[in-house]
């Protein structure tokens, strides 16, 4: 689903060039919630933009369904976000003009999606997240569970190959984490999602198949879940405080 071979990512500054990714390959297959975690500064941003996008990779290979995405222009890349790729976002940015079900349905008119289609497609999410209920609430209505749920429904809008999350519990409190992590994990089990995480948070790691670990721009080590997510959460804040300076915390 993607494949991710020896790709390469230099930025240059006045104080020089800075290796941030340096001959990263993955893969993630389908249906797989695999997380990217390491210590600030290790890349992860880096390549979940070069997975976007967003920045241009210098060298290797961006496989997405066997596509290569590095060197597509502009115009085309534009088109992958569109229709292959779906992004939830650390604010999770709904648009407050718009009831839960026109953010759910938007992309999909941006897609030129038909209307049988989106009917489809939309009850299938709301009914997934649980949010058939409250579709014509608008966000400012609605509970911060909900809005996540909302906000994960809608970044599956288009059928993405690949859901993108960038630190998707990075400002919420545990109840709020544990409702993404809920929708990621009915996102993976009731409609066969791929999920790539970036997190620094330990805990919603857990839940995920597999953690990658990078440090300084290379992955150190992948560790497979076991056990309960307890367990796992344990496993993954030993290793990550052993690479990194400063403590994970639970
Ligand atoms: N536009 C840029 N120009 C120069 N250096 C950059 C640029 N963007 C990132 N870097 C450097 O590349 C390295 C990787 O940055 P990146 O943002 O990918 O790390 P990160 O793992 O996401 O960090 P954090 O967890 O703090 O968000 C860092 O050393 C950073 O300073």
């Amino acid at each position: 689903m993607l494949n991710i071979k020896n790709l390469k990512k230099k930025y240059s500054s006045k104080g020089g060039e800075y290796i941030a990714l340096n001959n990263v390959s993955l893969d993630v297959k389908k249906g797989e919630f695999v997380s990217v975690m390491g210590p600030s500064g290790s890349g992860k941003t880096t390549l979940l933009n070069c997975i976007s996008g967003f920045i241009k990779g210098d060298a290797g290979e961006i496989l997405l369904d066997n596509q290569n995405i590095l060197n597509l222009k502009e115009e085309d890349l534009a088109n992958v976000r569109q229709n292959k790729l779906g992004f939830v976002f650390q604010d999770f940015m709904l648009i407050n003009g718009l009831t839960v079900l026109e953010n759910v349905y938007l992309p999909q008119i941006i897609a030129n999606r038909t209307i049988e289609e989106m009917e489809k497609r939309t009850n299938k999410l709301l009914t997934s997240f649980r949010i058939s209920d409250i579709q014509s609430k608008y966000p400012t209505e609605i509970s911060g569970g909900q809005k996540q749920r909302t906000a994960v429904a809608r970044a599956l809008s288009n059928k993405p190959l690949v859901l993108l999350a960038d630190e998707p519990t990075g400002n919420l409190d545990s109840k709020s984490s544990i409702s993404v992590i809920e929708a990621f994990i009915d996102a993976k089990t009731n409609l066969d999602a791929t999920i790539f995480m970036v997190t620094h948070d330990a805990f919603a790691a857990s839940y995920s198949d597999r953690v990658i670990a990078l440090k300084d721009g290379e992955i150190v080590r992948e560790l497979a879940r076991k056990g309960t997510p307890r367990e796992f959460s344990n496993e993954i804040l030993v290793f990550m405080n052993s690479i990194n300076g400063v403590a994970y915390e639970a």
